[in-house]
């Protein structure tokens, strides 16, 4: 029997940002549901963030081991995942069960319900036989799925996506990655520390495309170097094949075999089948368009992947907090995105904040750039790295900036507050840089910027 039920506000999809509106809201005492039909959290701490940074953690672990010898005798190191697979089992999923995640936001004051969430007109929401009537309004979280390309053949073999990646209790001997982004990037240079032989397959001529084309090229140097991951740039799959036990990939002019196949190739939004075109939404969009309340459309807001602003957790959780403020009628600040950060955590780090070059450019800024490497501390280390500003020199400010090595996430915060605070360029160049840390890198390249 259907009923309706009316409520404040109904939160459709629990990723990070979703969670964090259902807890806020329901400590508030509002009339919160949240509705879920995976697991409340999303794909961050499940399938993404939270699982890969353990591996990652582990294989810088016993990549440090494999440097002994460059730095100070001999070492011996013998890798054993087991300890990794049970660590994401047991500390950062509790074996992919969410009841922790779901006590806190029913602890909280939120109502929990797990199903399929459509929408049904402004304020509606459908779940099974129940229908939610939000006074206040929806928020759409629904997040990305792993994307599936187009290739001849690939639909019928039994690929990896993330999700299966991270649940692996068994090293293959060797995977191709096809799609050098940074969850590509990621997992290849995790497999190969613990011995995988890997081969990344990426279509567009460098790996991590969306960053500074100097990020990508160094990235693939380091890759060559460390454990000799083969990078393939500029090719297409034709065709994908699964055949005893191994999975073919042709390439027109050749072919490469692994036993298996990850593919990170880009994420699709999960906007089909939550009736958008009810809210007069389109369904077939990619992102679903917001304002700086990040709202949608009537009684409706959306954040999150789905908001296209960047497919981060950060971002995610920053645009949830803006929804509480408007919800609970608090001043903003409002989303502004001139600033967004983003690191992907290979080994060198590869981290940037605001503007690449291109895109300054193509926005019409009287755009200035600095590049210099990692300086003393690099050479101490025997670390490879950059640091990239891009400057806007009418207004004389950082628009963006990149920071390729060890801790670049780290290092690149600092941008990320001149870019955001747009502190002088001059003011910056004036500190105090302590010697030697990764961090006095931007002092030779802020100067650099300075000279005629
Ligand atoms: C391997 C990997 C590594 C990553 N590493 C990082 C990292 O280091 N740092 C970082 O910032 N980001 C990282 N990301 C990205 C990050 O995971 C996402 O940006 C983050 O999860 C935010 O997504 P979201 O809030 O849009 O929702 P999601 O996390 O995608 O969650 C959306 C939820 O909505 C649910 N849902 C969808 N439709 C419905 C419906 N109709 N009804 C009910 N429920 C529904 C889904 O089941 C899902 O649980 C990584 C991603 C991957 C895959
Ligand atoms: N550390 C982090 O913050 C982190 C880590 C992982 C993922 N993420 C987020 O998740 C998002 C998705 O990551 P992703 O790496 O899957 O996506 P992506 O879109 O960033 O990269 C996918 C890559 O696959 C390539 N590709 C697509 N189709 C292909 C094909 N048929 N053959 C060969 N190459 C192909 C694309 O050219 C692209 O370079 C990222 O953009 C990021 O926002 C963040």
């Amino acid at each position: 029997m259907s009923e309706t039920v009316d409520v404040d506000v109904v939160v459709v999809g629990l990723g990070p940002g979703g969670e964090h509106v259902a807890i806020k809201l329901g400590r508030a005492g509002l009339d919160v549901v949240g509705v879920e039909s995976r697991l409340v959290g999303g794909e961050c701490p499940y399938y993404g963030c939270v699982p890969s940074k353990m591996m990652i953690a582990a294989a810088r672990v016993v990549h440090d081991v494999g440097r002994v010898p460059d730095f100070a005798g001999a070492a011996q190191v013998q890798p054993d995942w087991a300890q990794v697979a049970r660590r994401i089992r047991e500390e950062a999923t509790d074996d992919w069960d969410d009841q922790v995640a779901v006590d806190r936001l029913v602890d909280n004051g939120a109502r929990f319900v797990r199903g399929h969430a459509r929408l049904d007109g402004p304020g509606r929401v459908v779940v099974g036989d129940t229908t939610y009537a939000a006074r206040k309004g929806v928020v759409l979280n629904t997040g990305t799925a792993p994307a599936a390309p187009p290739i001849d053949g690939l639909a019928d073999t039994p690929y990896w996506t993330n999700r299966d990646a991270v649940a692996l209790t068994e090293l293959p001997d060797s995977i191709v990655v096809l799609g050098g982004g940074p969850i590509g990037c990621e997992f290849a240079q995790v497999f190969s520390r613990f011995g995988v032989r890997v081969t990344i397959v990426e279509m567009a001529d460098r790996l991590l495309l969306n960053d500074e084309p100097e990020a990508g090229e160094l990235l693939e140097k380091a890759f060559a170097r460390e454990n000799g991951i083969q990078v393939l740039t500029g090719v297409t799959a034709e065709r994908v094949s699964y055949a005893d036990g191994a999975f073919t990939l042709d390439l027109g002019d050749q072919q490469v075999t692994a036993d298996k196949l990850l593919v990170a190739a880009g994420r699709r939004p999960n906007l089909q089948d939550i009736g958008l075109e009810s809210v007069g939404l389109d369904p077939d969009a990619k992102v679903v368009e917001t304002d700086e309340r990040l709202h949608a459309g009537e009684r409706l807001w959306a954040i999150g992947d789905i908001t296209g602003k960047g497919q981060y957790t950060h971002v995610s959780m920053y645009q949830a907090a803006v929804v509480v403020r408007d919800v609970l009628g608090e001043d903003g600040p409002w989303a502004d995105y001139r600033a967004v950060s983003r690191v992907t955590f290979t080994e060198p780090e590869v981290a940037s904040v605001g503007m690449s070059e291109k895109q300054a450019r193509e926005a019409g800024i009287d755009v200035r750039v600095a590049t210099g490497d990692l300086g003393a501390r690099g050479w101490l280390e025997k670390d490879e790295g950059l640091v990239k500003l891009v400057a806007d020199a009418d207004r004389g400010i950082l628009v963006g900036g990149t920071v390729v090595g060890t801790s670049g996430g780290e290092v690149m915060s600092m941008i990320a507050t001149a870019v955001h605070a747009e502190i002088p360029i001059t003011t910056l160049a004036a500190m105090h840089f302590a010697y030697p840390t990764f961090h006095r890198a931007v002092e030779h390249v802020l100067k650099e910027l300075l000279t005629d």
